[in-house]
C-alpha cells in the first residue's frame, strides 16, 4: 500500500474535490495523502470523510500546500487559475505530477504552466472524459473533411455555478475544427452575439453558452451546412468520468519526462 502513488487533491471541497476524493479512496493504484483548501475555508482542520458526510477517514483538511505536496506522487486540481498557477510552482519544485483539470485561463496563466512544466510532469485538460476526448479527434476529423460551406458552432450548457465561459471543453473542441481546417482559432472564434451582429462570417467558429440548474457539461459541435447538419454531442451525467480521467492522467505521469501533455497524451488518442 506505502508503495502506491501518493495522491493529493487540491480543492478537495469542491464539486469536483469530493469526486476526486472518493475516486482515489475507491483505487487500488493510488491512495490518497492529502487533501487542501484555500486558508480560511470552514473545512480546514476537519477530517475530509466527516466533512464530506461519511466515515472518518483519519485524514484532515489543510491549507498547507507545501507540506502536503511534499508527501505527494501526483496533485490533481480542479481549482481556480490563480490556485493553479500558484501550485504549478509548488509541484515543479516538488517534481510531483501536477494534473491540472481547471479552466478559464489567460495567456498570462498559460505562460507560467508552460515555464513549470519544465521541470515537472503536467496533465492539462479542459475536459478529462474518454468521450469528450474521443469528441476532440472526430471534431478534427469532421472539420478537415468539410469546407466553409459548412459553418461551425459550439454550443454547450453547464450548471449555474459554472463561473468561466466558453468552457474548456468548447475550447478544445473550437482549437481542434481550427486545426483540422487548417486556421487560427484565434482569427476565427466568434463569441457573445447580441443585437444587430450582422451576417455571420464565412469560416467563423461560433461559441454559445448555457447555464442553468444541475447540468454537468454538455457540448454539441454543429456543422450547418445549405440542407443538411451533422450535429456531434458529448453528454456528461455523472463527475465521476472526469475524476477517473483525472487518476488515469495522474498514474501515467509516473516516471515522464517533464513536459505539458494532454489527455490525448494519457488516452493514447
Ligand atoms: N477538466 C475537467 O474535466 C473538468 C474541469 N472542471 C473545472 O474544475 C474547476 C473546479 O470546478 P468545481 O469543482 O465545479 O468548482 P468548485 O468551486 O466546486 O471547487 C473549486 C474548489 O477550489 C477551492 N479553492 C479555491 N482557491 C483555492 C486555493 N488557493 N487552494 C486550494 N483550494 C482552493 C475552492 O474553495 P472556495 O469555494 O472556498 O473558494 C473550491 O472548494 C473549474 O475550473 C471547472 O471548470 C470541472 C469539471 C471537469
Ligand atoms: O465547470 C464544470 O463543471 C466543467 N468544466 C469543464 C469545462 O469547462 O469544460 C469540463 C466539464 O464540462 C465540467
Amino acid at each position: 500500500m506505502a508503495d502506491l502513488p501518493g495522491i493529493v487533491i487540491m480543492g478537495a471541497s469542491g464539486r469536483m474535490g469530493q469526486m476526486l476524493a472518493q475516486t482515489v479512496l475507491q483505487s487500488d493504484k493510488a491512495r490518497l495523502v492529502g487533501c487542501v483548501e484555500r486558508p480560511g475555508h470552514p473545512w480546514i482542520g476537519r477530517d475530509m470523510g466527516e466533512a464530506m458526510g461519511s466515515a472518518p477517514l483519519g485524514l484532515c483538511l489543510t491549507d498547507d500546500a507545501i507540506a502536503a505536496i511534499a508527501r505527494a506522487q501526483a496533485v490533481i486540481d480542479f481549482t481556480t487559475p490563480e490556485a493553479t498557477v500558484a501550485t504549478a510552482t509548488l509541484t515543479a519544485q516538488a517534481r510531483a505530477v501536477h494534473v491540472i483539470g481547471t479552466t478559464g485561463f489567460g495567456p498570462d496563466h498559460l505562460q507560467r504552466i508552460k515555464a513549470a512544466a519544465r521541470h515537472a510532469v503536467i496533465v492539462r485538460a479542459g475536459n478529462m472524459s474518454l468521450g469528450v476526448n474521443l469528441l476532440v479527434q472526430l471534431t478534427r476529423k469532421v472539420a478537415a473533411a468539410l469546407d466553409a460551406d459548412f459553418d461551425i458552432e459550439v454550443v454547450e450548457a453547464h450548471h449555474r455555478h459554472k463561473v468561466d465561459a466558453p468552457s474548456g471543453t468548447a475550447l478544445m473542441l473550437g482549437q481542434a475544427a481550427a486545426e483540422g481546417r487548417g486556421v487560427a482559432l484565434s482569427e476565427m472564434s466568434e463569441r457573445g452575439r447580441d443585437g444587430i451582429t450582422g451576417e455571420r462570417a464565412r469560416g467563423a467558429i461560433g461559441f454559445s453558452a448555457i447555464r442553468g440548474g444541475d447540468i454537468v457539461g454538455e457540448h454539441d459541435v454543429i456543422f450547418a451546412g445549405m440542407g443538411e447538419r451533422i450535429v456531434l454531442r458529448h453528454v456528461a451525467t455523472d463527475r465521476a468520468i472526469f475524476a477517473r480521467g483525472a487518476l488515469r492522467a495522474a498514474l501515467w505521469g509516473q516516471d515522464r519526462k517533464p513536459g505539458e501533455y494532454d489527455m490525448l497524451d494519457v488516452l493514447g488518442l
